[in-house]
C-alpha cells in the first residue's frame, strides 16, 4: 500500500512559498494548498492568482483544498490552473457530481472533504466520482489545532466502505482516504491504523528548522505502524 505525504503551506512563511515548496520536493508527494475565503472558513488565505504562480514554480502536484462558499463557481478554474488535486467541501457544494465531473475533466483529480461532524452516509454514492475523500480531523480555518479524535472512526467506517467497493471491482482508480488537522508525529499513526493513506501535516513539517526531515519522520511513523510485510523498503 503506497501512502502520500502533503505538506501544508498554511504553516509555511507566506513571503518565501516557493523556497517553502522546495524545502519539501524530494520527500513529500504533493503541497497542500488552503484556499480560504473567510466566509466557509473565518480566515482569508491564497486564491487563484498565487495557485497560478506556485503550479510553475513547484515540483510537486498541488493538493489544493478549497474552503470556500462557492466551490462550484472555482473549483474548475483550480484544476484548469494545473493543481494536480482539487478538493471540495460537501457542506459547501450544491452540485457535488456536476463540479467533481468538471475537476476531472479539467484533468486534476477530484477530492470531497466532510467536516468533522458531518456524516460519512449521504456521501458514500459520490465517491465514484472521487478520486479522494478528505475527512477532516479539526474544524477547517486555521493550522495547529488539536486533533479531535472522535474523527478517526469515521475513518474506520470510509476504510471499510473503500475496500469494500475495491473488492467488488467498484473502481479502476485509486480512492486515497486523506485526513486533515493536527496530523502530527503523534496522532499520524493513529489515523494509519484507522485506514488513512494521505495525510496532511502542516504545523508538523513547517513549524520545526528541517521540513524536509520532518516529513521523513511522518513518513516512518505511518510505516512502522504498518505490519511488517507491508512496509516500504
Ligand atoms: O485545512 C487546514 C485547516 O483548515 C490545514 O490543511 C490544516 O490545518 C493543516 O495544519 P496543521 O497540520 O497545523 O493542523
Ligand atoms: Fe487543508
Amino acid at each position: 500500500m503506497s501512502i502520500r505525504i502533503s505538506p501544508s503551506i498554511l504553516a509555511a512563511d507566506f513571503t518565501r512559498l516557493a523556497e517553502e515548496a522546495d524545502a519539501v520536493a524530494e520527500d513529500a508527494d504533493l503541497l497542500h494548498v488552503d484556499v480560504m475565503d473567510n466566509h466557509f472558513v473565518p480566515n482569508l488565505t491564497v486564491g487563484l492568482p498565487v495557485v497560478e504562480s506556485l503550479v510553475k514554480k513547484v515540483r510537486l502536484p498541488l493538493d489544493i483544498h478549497l474552503g470556500v462558499t462557492d466551490p462550484d463557481r472555482h473549483a474548475p478554474d483550480y484544476a484548469e490552473a494545473g493543481a494536480g488535486s482539487v478538493t471540495i467541501h460537501a457542506e459547501a457544494t450544491h452540485s457535488p457530481v456536476r463540479t467533481l465531473r468538471a475537476i476531472r475533466a479539467a484533468g486534476a483529480q477530484a477530492g470531497l472533504a466532510l467536516n468533522p461532524a458531518t456524516p460519512l452516509q449521504p456521501y458514500e454514492g459520490l465517491l465514484a466520482e472521487a478520486d479522494t475523500l478528505l475527512i477532516m480531523t479539526v474544524e477547517p480555518g486555521f493550522g495547529s489545532q488539536k486533533f479531535l479524535d472522535f474523527t478517526l472512526e469515521k475513518v474506520r467506517q470510509a476504510r471499510a466502505l473503500i475496500d469494500q467497493i475495491s473488492r467488488f471491482g467498484g473502481r479502476d482508480v485509486p480512492l486515497w482516504l486523506q485526513v486533515d488537522g493536527g496530523v502530527n508525529e503523534s496522532t499520524i499513526a493513529r489515523c494509519a491504523e484507522a485506514g488513512a493513506d494521505s495525510f496532511v501535516a502542516g504545523s508538523a513539517v513547517y513549524a520545526g528548522t528541517d521540513p524536509g526531515a520532518a516529513v521523513r519522520a511522518l513518513r516512518r511513523r505511518v510505516d512502522a505502524s504498518r505490519p511488517v510485510d507491508a512496509r516500504a523498503s
